[in-house]
């Protein structure tokens, strides 16, 4: 098989995501975590690479892009998506700009579009401005965000110091018109000389009609759902074939282990939910492990029944976090309980446990690596932008879900292990 589409996401927890709305349409959908040392052999049709680029610095996450590009070029693709945060996470610097612009000078390409709306879950674009349900992304918890604090809501203001070429905006009344008017209004932009275009969307069917204007554009950028209606686009005009089915769940053992190191507001009501259900929890203290190290948890958790599936967590509040942190520095409190949750994940794993379910993006970054994770295949979605994956490990075969912190509904813990079950 040749890949149809390429698709690169500056994340692990996006990646999942983009991943699992591709395969939601039935089409085989393959993840690589990093790009593959070896070359492509046996490519799904839908390839996603996972990059950890986000908030690396700019030339670091331009050189790992162009190597997944051309990784995926070798896979056969010559459609690409570059996929960044529906909440448009960068800074000043980038990188979604300098990203996307070595991407369109690699593929020789003049115009590309910026659509992060996911309307499943909250994320609109209006006259170029971000909405988080109803508030203006400046407005919304991304304001404080630790890493990429979002300060403004506008797309082109947000996008305009990140980019050399001139920026432009399809608005949702262009939008509304379908996707012969959108195109031509592209097309319009591009004899300007505009290379990028943000693009409006709030609701799905705004993305059919984008999806259905870029769909030839070699380069589309993105949040996840744009590049939803893809793969049905390609099957119904013959650019893909329905032979690749979608991986099928294998047989595993029921063993359940939840690891959240996510501290969003959403991931901490799914913790005071999957605790108020009476299953085996332990909390973790940031200071309690930088004194004493993680030999206390590791302990409880080989005392396990791995069957009542057991979580452990990092998750607290705003205030606790702050404590934490001031004590041992961010990144220093972060290193902590990831090294824990991650050695929870493999004494797991090596006990039995067989699903896995991990809260949090540098969570899943930490958990994935230490289980040795390099390539996962879509399964189940358990809610809008999660998906249940297959993959190795340890000589194993294990379910493994990451979840974005701010994605799935209050039951997600319990929610996940019911979609497997079914
Ligand atoms: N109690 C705590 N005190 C201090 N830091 C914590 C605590 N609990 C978790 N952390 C750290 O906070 C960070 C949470 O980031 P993570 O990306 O995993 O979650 P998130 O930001 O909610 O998810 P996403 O990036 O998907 O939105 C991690 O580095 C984690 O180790
Ligand atoms: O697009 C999103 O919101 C998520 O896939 C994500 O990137 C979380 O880090």
């Amino acid at each position: 098989m040749t890949t149809v589409l390429g698709c690169i996401a500056d994340d692990f927890t996006g990646a999942t995501d983009l991943a699992g709305l591709l395969a939601r349409s039935g089409v085989r959908v393959s993840l690589r975590i990093g790009v593959p040392s070896e070359p492509p052999t046996d490519p799904a049709a839908f390839e996603v690479i996972a990059l950890k680029s986000r908030t690396a610095p700019v030339a670091e996450a331009v050189a790992e892009t162009r190597a997944a590009l051309r990784w995926l070029q070798a896979a056969g693709a010559q459609r690409f998506f570059w996929k960044y945060c529906s909440t448009f996470d960068s800074t000043a610097e980038g990188n979604i700009g300098p990203v996307a612009e070595a991407l369109m000078a690699d593929l020789g390409t003049d115009q590309t579009i910026y659509c992060p709306a996911f309307p499943e879950n909250g994320r609109s674009i209006f006259m170029g401005n971000l909405f988080v349900g109803r508030q203006p992304l400046a407005e919304s918890s991304m304001k404080d965000h630790p890493l990429t604090p979002m300060r403004d809501s506008n797309l082109m203001r947000l996008l305009e110091p990140q980019v050399i070429k001139p920026l432009g905006l399809a608005d949702r009344l262009t939008v509304a018109q379908g996707p012969q008017v959108l195109r031509a209004e592209l097309d319009m932009l591009r004899g300007q000389g505009v290379a990028h275009v943000v693009v409006d969307a709030v609701a799905n069917s705004d993305l059919e009609v984008i999806a259905e204007a870029c769909r030839d554009m070699p380069l589309m950028t993105g949040g996840s759902a744009v590049a939803m209606p893809l793969p049905a686009l390609y099957l119904a005009d013959g650019t893909l074939s329905a032979e690749a089915p979608k991986a099928e769940a294998p047989a595993l053992g029921t063993g359940t282990i939840v690891l959240s190191g996510s501290c969003s507001a959403m991931t901490n009501k799914q913790v005071a939910d999957y605790t108020s259900r009476g299953v085996p929890a332990f909390r973790l203290d940031p200071l309690a492990l930088a004194e004493n190290g993680p030999q206390e948890t590791l302990d409880w958790l080989a005392q396990q029944d791995f069957d009542k599936a057991p979580l452990v967590y990092a998750t607290a509040n705003p205030e606790s976090v702050r404590a934490a942190q001031e004590k041992l520095g961010v990144a220093g409190a972060g290193e902590i309980v990831e090294a824990t949750l991650s050695a929870c994940a493999v004494a797991a794993r090596d006990r039995g446990a067989r699903r896995v379910i991990v809260a949090g993006g540098e969570t899943s970054g930490a958990v994935t690596k230490a289980l040795g994770v390099t390539q996962l295949d879509i399964g189940a979605e358990i809610a809008p932008g999660v998906p249940w994956t297959y993959c190795q490990s340890g000589g194993h075969q294990i379910a493994l879900t990451l979840k974005s912190g701010n994605f799935g509904s209050e039951t997600f813990f319990s929610d996940a292990q019911e979609r497997l079950a079914s």
